[in-house]
């Protein structure tokens, strides 16, 4: 039911009968979230599937798939959902029949599209040695390989070719091997011990450039699932403080388990968001090292297919401007704690509107308080300069990109902050005068009813009670409809005090130093 269901969704969809989001809720199917997913997804990478289904010619040995909708979210769910566990018989044996070719046609568009990348691990050194591991997997009969010339160009060709059973100890970061793709080590019992973790490359450098020395206090904002925690807290031995924050409580329940078994000793977990977390509170007054990973558009990662699908969504001006405004604030929020000297900031994205333009602003908002610092200036992947640096002094240069094609890794972006050593007045000053407080304080708001109206509007809230719920027209309850309405007031309330006070519309902040430097701050509350 749930595949003839969405199929017919897709097929109506496709002739312009109406939207997904309306097929979905009034069709008969019970769990609308998972419909809505199947559905959704399939759309997204219909591209890459069209591709599959042609070379594969499974609608022509299939007669059962003759539906292009239906081939369509069997062969989604098959390659990249899960795994038709829903699925009868009849459908599961149509297409399992031809596992092996649906398979390497998927990992041959992947080739094509030049997206294979090397399966990297990091050692844990809370738990084992670089050389213990490596002995360990020789031992198993992998092979370890060495570069032939000390030149990137060569590195990066040694792990190109390296096959399933191949490793290479990487020449940047020293806890890191990378294996030939496709091996998969997912049961290996160093993974299952937490004496190895599954860590892209690039996700490995905020860390290794924050550096932070063993007793050292550390901040890591946004940190579940705990990835750059726990090599924080292996860089730090184990030993000084780590205050590690995520406001999904899903997800830091997940860092707790993945910490545990990670050996980390010197983290505190909190479920909090970390807009809210007071820079004056005397629990912070030591932490000097700050790690800024928020939550971005995921553009740069590999896996997702990006570069084979119609994913818009993921790039629409509106959306990278929304998280970009968070990703503002967030790095903002983390420079105004008062004893901070070192700050990295990273996303998995490779727009400039989550990356150089939000470096750029938070120097802007914050004087010239902090300097940025050369990333790792031996990779040859650099911040690209903006079209129109609202200031004159940035440089992208000192930025560092990694790049899928010529780094082998996922997209990323990770830019360094070193606190100025001469500044004397606190950051915490700069930042409300030039306004941004109260544009931190308008995104936290923001934030927070967006989050509350999206969990209204998309179907898994209209289920997630397991109860029939009153649905309107447009799918959300009458009572729930209501709060959000009055959430959504109060924030045109906060966002016209911020524009009175401002006189600008959040973010637009260039021109607010100049006001304000002619009033008397006066903070929003509320
Ligand atoms: C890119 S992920 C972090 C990955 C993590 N650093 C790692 O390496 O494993 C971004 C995380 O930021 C969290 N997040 C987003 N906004 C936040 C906020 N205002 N306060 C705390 N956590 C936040 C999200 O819940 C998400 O878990």
């Amino acid at each position: 039911m749930l595949y003839t269901e969405a199929s017919r969704i897709l097929q109506n969809v496709q002739e312009k009968k109406a939207s997904v989001k309306n097929l979905v809720l009034s069709s008969k199917y019970k769990n609308k979230k998972q419909l809505f997913a199947l559905v959704c997804e399939t759309l997204k990478y219909k591209p890459i599937l069209v591709k599959i289904l042609e070379n594969t010619k499974l609608q022509k040995r299939e007669k059962i798939l003759k539906s292009d909708g239906l081939a369509l979210v069997l062969v989604y769910d098959f390659l990249l959902g899960k795994g038709l566990i829903r699925a009868n018989f009849k459908f599961k044996n149509a297409i399992s029949k031809h596992k092996s070719a649906l398979q390497s046609e998927l990992a041959r568009l992947k080739v094509k599209a030049g997206i294979i990348l090397p399966r990297y691990i990091r050692v844990n050194t809370l738990k084992t040695s670089v050389k213990d591991v490596i002995d360990h997997f020789k031992k198993e009969g992998f092979l370890q390989q060495h570069i032939t010339s000390p030149s990137y160009e060569s590195y990066i060709s040694t792990v190109r070719s390296l096959a399933k059973n191949h490793f290479l100890l990487d020449i940047h970061i020293p806890e890191l091997l990378a294996f030939g793709a496709g091996t998969d080590l997912h049961d290996h019992v160093l993974y299952k011990s937490g004496e190895i973790i599954f860590q892209d490359k690039a996700s490995c450098i905020p860390g290794y450039v924050l550096a932070p020395p063993p007793g050292s206090e550390v901040m890591d904002c946004c940190a579940a699932p705990g990835n750059k925690t726990s090599q924080l807290a292996a860089m730090m031995q184990n030993k000084g403080k780590l205050h590690a924050f995520d406001k999904d409580p899903k997800r830091t329940a997940t860092m707790v388990t993945m910490l545990l078994r990670s050996g980390v000793l010197c983290a505190s977990c909190e479920n909090i968001d970390f807009l809210r977390c007071d820079p004056e509170s005397p629990k912070y007054k030591d932490v000097e090292y700050i790690l800024v990973d928020p939550s971005c558009s995921g553009s740069g990662i590999v896996n997702r297919l990006n570069d084979m699908t119609d994913d818009a969504m993921s790039t629409a001006a509106s959306r990278l401007d929304g998280l970009g405004r968070i990703q503002l604030s967030i790095l903002v929020h983390a420079m105004t704690f008062p004893k901070v000297k070192k700050l990295v900031y990273s996303t998995c994205s490779v727009h400039q509107r989550e990356n150089e333009s939000v470096v750029n602003r938070a120097l802007q908002l914050t004087g010239d308080h902090f300097k940025l610092i050369m990333v790792m200036k031996e990779l040859p992947s650099r911040g690209k300069e903006l079209s129109e640096p609202s200031n004159g002094f940035f440089q992208a240069k000192k930025c560092l990109r990694m790049d899928p094609v010529s780094d082998l890794t996922n997209g990323f972006f990770v830019a360094m902050f070193e606190k100025r050593k001469h500044v004397t007045d606190s950051v915490k000053d700069i930042v409300e005068q030039s306004g941004a407080k109260d544009f931190i304080h308008f995104v936290s708001k923001e934030t927070h009813v967006k989050e509350k109206t999206e969990c209204l509007k998309s179907p898994k809230q209209i289920n997630s009670h397991g109860h029939d719920m009153d649905i309107s027209e447009n799918g959300q309850t009458n009572g729930r409809k209501q709060k959000v309405k009055g959430k959504k007031n109060k924030l045109q309330v906060i966002k016209q005090r911020v524009v009175e006070k401002t006189n600008l519309k959040p973010p637009e902040l260039k021109s607010r130093n100049k006001k304000k430097q002619k009033r008397k701050h006066r903070p929003v509350t509320g």
